[in-house]
C-alpha cells in the first residue's frame, strides 16, 4: 500500500548548534543522529510511504526539522516564514521539493511568521499555535489561503510549538501533555503520562509513529487497537524535536 510521499531532510553536520528554547542544551552525537534519521526514514518506508530527500542545507543547523518549513494541505503547500529568522533560509530547498511533487505553492508573507510545527490538521480543521514562532498575522493569512478549512488559533504557553504539546490520533481524539495549551478548543482530549507521548504521526491504517522515549503511551496506543511504530530520536529530542518534525507527509489524493 502506497500512502504517498514523505519528505525528509538529512541532518546538517552543524545539527548540534540547533536552537534550544525551553530546555537545557546537551551534547548531540551527530553520528547517532544520522543513524536515527536513517531508521526514521526506514520506518516511514516500512509503513508505506515513499521517502524523498529535500536537498540538505548544511549551513542550517535545524534543517532536519523539515516540518517547520511548510504546511501541506490537500494539493496545496504553504511555505512557512519562521519566527526564528535564522531558520528562514531552510525554505528554499523545501520549495523545490514541493514543486517537484506537483503541489500548488503559496507562502506566508511578511510580517506573518509561522512554523509548520505550529500547524495541526484534523479533518477540515487546521489548528494553529500562536506562540514564539507563529503570529496572528500568519493565522489571518492562512484563513485566506485555505478558505475551505476552519482555521482555529490556539494560544501557547511555555512550549515551542503547538505539536510539542498536542497531536491527533486517526480516531479523532487528541493526545496532550497538560498545562501547555488551552485544550478547550479540541473536541476529545486524552492526557498522556509522559511528555513525548503527546507527539504522534498517523501513518495510515492503524499505524502510529511514536518516540521510544514514550513507552507507556506506545503501550496505551497498542491497547487502544493502534499499531505503534517506535523510533528512537533521542538526538533530535535534545534540540526540542519530536517525531512530527522530521518529515512532511504528502498523502496520495
Ligand atoms: C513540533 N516541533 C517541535 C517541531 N516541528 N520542530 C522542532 C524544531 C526544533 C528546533 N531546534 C527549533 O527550535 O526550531
Amino acid at each position: 500500500m502506497n500512502h504517498g510521499i514523505a519528505l525528509v531532510r538529512r541532518p546538517s553536520s552543524r545539527l548540534a548548534e540547533g536552537l534550544v528554547t525551553h530546555i537545557e542544551r546537551s551534547t548531540v552525537d551527530i553520528e547517532l543522529a544520522r543513524r536515527q534519521h536513517d531508521a526514521y526514514s526506514a520506518a516511514l518506508e516500512g509503513a508505506g510511504w515513499t521517502v524523498r530527500d529535500v536537498v540538505p542545507a548544511e549551513h542550517c543547523p535545524d534543517s532536519v526539522f523539515v516540518e517547520d518549513t511548510v504546511l501541506v494541505c490537500g494539493n496545496r503547500a504553504v511555505l512557512a516564514r519562521s519566527g526564528a529568522p535564522q531558520r528562514r533560509p531552510e525554505v528554499a530547498g523545501t520549495e523545490s521539493a514541493v514543486r517537484a511533487v506537483g503541489l500548488d505553492v503559496t507562502r506566508i508573507e511578511t510580517p506573518g511568521t509561522l512554523d509548520g510545527g505550529d500547524v495541526l490538521q484534523a479533518g477540515d480543521t487546521v489548528y494553529v499555535g500562536r506562540g514564539g514562532r507563529t503570529n496572528g498575522e500568519a493565522i489571518r493569512q492562512l484563513r485566506r489561503l485555505l478558505p475551505d478549512r476552519r482555521v482555529v488559533g490556539v494560544p501557547l504557553g511555555r512550549v515551542l510549538h503547538l505539536k510539542s504539546a498536542v497531536t491527533a490520533l486517526p480516531d479523532g481524539t487528541f493526545l496532550t501533555w497538560p498545562g501547555l495549551v488551552d485544550t478547550a478548543v479540541f473536541p476529545a482530549v486524552r492526557t498522556v503520562d509522559e511528555e513525548p507521548g503527546c507527539h504522534v504521526v498517523p501513518l495510515g491504517g492503524d499505524r502510529v509513529l511514536i518516540a521510544a522515549s514514550a513507552p507507556k503511551t506506545a503501550a496505551l496506543l497498542d491497547d487502544l487497537g493502534f499499531t505503534p511504530v517506535v523510533v528512537d530520536i533521542s538526538e533530535f529530542e535534545k534540540l526540542e524535536g519530536c517525531v512530527t518534525c522530521l518529515s512532511v507527509l504528502v498523502p496520495q489524493v
